[in-house]
């Protein structure tokens, strides 16, 4: 999901195009108005004419316009009262623009890392905010919504984080990441909370299958986020093996590897697998004892809770690229055979996802491609291409 300029003009463009601001118009009607001011042209009007029946011509003219005029009036008084209506209320009507773009207030927000933070969402007072059941696969949809840049009028997607309970049903809560020069990213967190801000959705980025045996995710930075709302999905009927990698440990505070070993690098596990993340080289392994003595940041907290959800179905393993713990050589084949739970249901569908930034899924997957102005998955490429992954559906996410 990591923005690379092809992806971000992509993204850019198709939204740009219903979000360009009228501001020609106005610069035209700005010129002709002054235009007008200079000119000394003397106004002449001529005696009114009569029609057939004797009555002034121009006055019967203008009964027309105004009789139009009202029927005009009328139809958009009643076009907007149906608007509001259908938007619930004043508050409503004011929350949704023409475009579909819905405004939201910033309600919270929470620093995750140095470059990370969660968004908290609450529609503005009184307006109505995106109908979430209205994804395509409800509860079993991996959802994301579009976020606006006003200024710039694009637009770009973000991957919805599972409710928490106690949460507001009309909160939408993110895990948004920073990034370096990034229009969108950098735009929404310069804004500070109580800001209002504009998103369109939600879309069902996938929906998972009725009947889920096992799934494994790759997940890369961010890309944790679709991790967590499929995780939720399936607590407790599918066997769920989360493996997120991270380029720093303060993104993933406190994890604790359930079948890695923090001192173990992944290619003392596997074979043939590497991070795209990856600073090789470096030194200092953090110990599993000193790990779980650090407070445990907010999304790893959040996947611990998913993993009592689970009940024993749910693992997580985290790979720090400082730490010298990144994605290399493995032998995915492992990963993918091996069923921690006897429960896991062979009739199931097993799907492995590949979730995070564009180069994560190019070199695992091999890159997502653009049919006729849509994102889709491509062909399967990248490290998972070579192995056997027999009746494995592969998504890039
Ligand atoms: C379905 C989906 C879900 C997503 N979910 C999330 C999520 O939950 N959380 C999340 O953080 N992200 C998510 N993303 C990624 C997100 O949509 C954006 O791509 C990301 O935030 C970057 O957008 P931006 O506008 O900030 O960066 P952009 O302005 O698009 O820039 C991207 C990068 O390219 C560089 N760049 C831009 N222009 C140039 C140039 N001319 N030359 C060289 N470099 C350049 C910038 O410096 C920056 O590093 C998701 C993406 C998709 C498709």
């Amino acid at each position: 999901m990591r923005p690379q300029v092809a992806r971000a003009q992509k993204l850019a463009s198709a939204p740009s195009r219903c979000l360009r601001p009228t501001t020609a118009p106005k610069r035209a009607f700005a010129h002709t108005a002054r235009a007008r001011q200079h000119q000394q042209v003397p106004h002449y009007e001529p005696p009114s004419p009569k029609d057939s029946k004797g009555n002034d011509a121009r006055l019967s003219r203008f009964s027309k316009i105004l009789g139009v005029s009202i029927g005009v009036a009328a139809a958009f008084g009643y076009s907007v009262y149906k608007h509001k209506k259908a938007n619930g209320g004043a508050g409503g009507a004011a929350s949704v623009g023409e475009d579909g773009f819905v405004k939201y207030r910033i309600a919270g927000r929470e620093e995750v890392s140095s470059t990370c933070a969660i968004f908290t969402l609450r529609p503005i007072a009184g307006g109505k905010g995106v109908d979430l059941a209205a994804a395509e696969g409800g509860e079993r949809a991996i959802r994301s919504v579009l976020f606006k840049q006003p200024q710039l009028q694009i637009a770009r997607a973000y991957t919805l984080l599972p409710p928490e309970p106690g949460q507001a049903a009309d909160e939408l809560r993110f895990l948004i990441r920073k990034e370096r020069g990034g229009e969108v990213s950098g735009y929404l967190h310069r804004l500070e909370a109580g800001a209002e801000v504009e998103v369109r959705g939600p879309n069902a980025e996938y929906v998972l299958p009725e009947r889920v045996g096992k799934v494994v995710f790759l997940a890369g930075g961010t890309g944790i986020a679709p991790a967590l709302q499929a995780a939720k999905a399936v607590a407790g009927e599918a066997d769920v093996h989360v493996l997120w990698a991270n380029r720093r440990r303060e993104d993933c505070e406190g994890g604790k590897s359930d079948t890695v070993s923090a001192g173990a690098s992944w290619s003392e596990m596997f074979a043939g697998w590497w991070s795209p993340f990856s600073t090789p080289g470096k030194e200092g392994k953090a110990t599993d004892a000193a790990m779980v003595a650090r407070p445990k940041g907010e999304i790893v907290r959040r996947l611990e809770v998913l993993k009592r959800e689970g009940a024993g179905r749910v693992a997580v393993d985290y790979f720090v690229d400082d730490e010298d713990a990144f994605i290399r050589p493995i032998d995915a084949t492992t990963l993918v055979r091996a069923s921690f739970s006897p429960e896991a249901k062979p009739e199931g569908k097993n799907i492995m996802f590949v979730s995070g930034p564009d180069g994560f899924i190019k070199l695992w997957a091999g890159p997502k491609d653009w049919q006729n102005g849509k994102e889709v998955q491509g062909p399967l490429g990248g490290v998972l291409s070579k192995l056997d992954l027999r009746d494995w559906e592969v998504v890039k996410l």
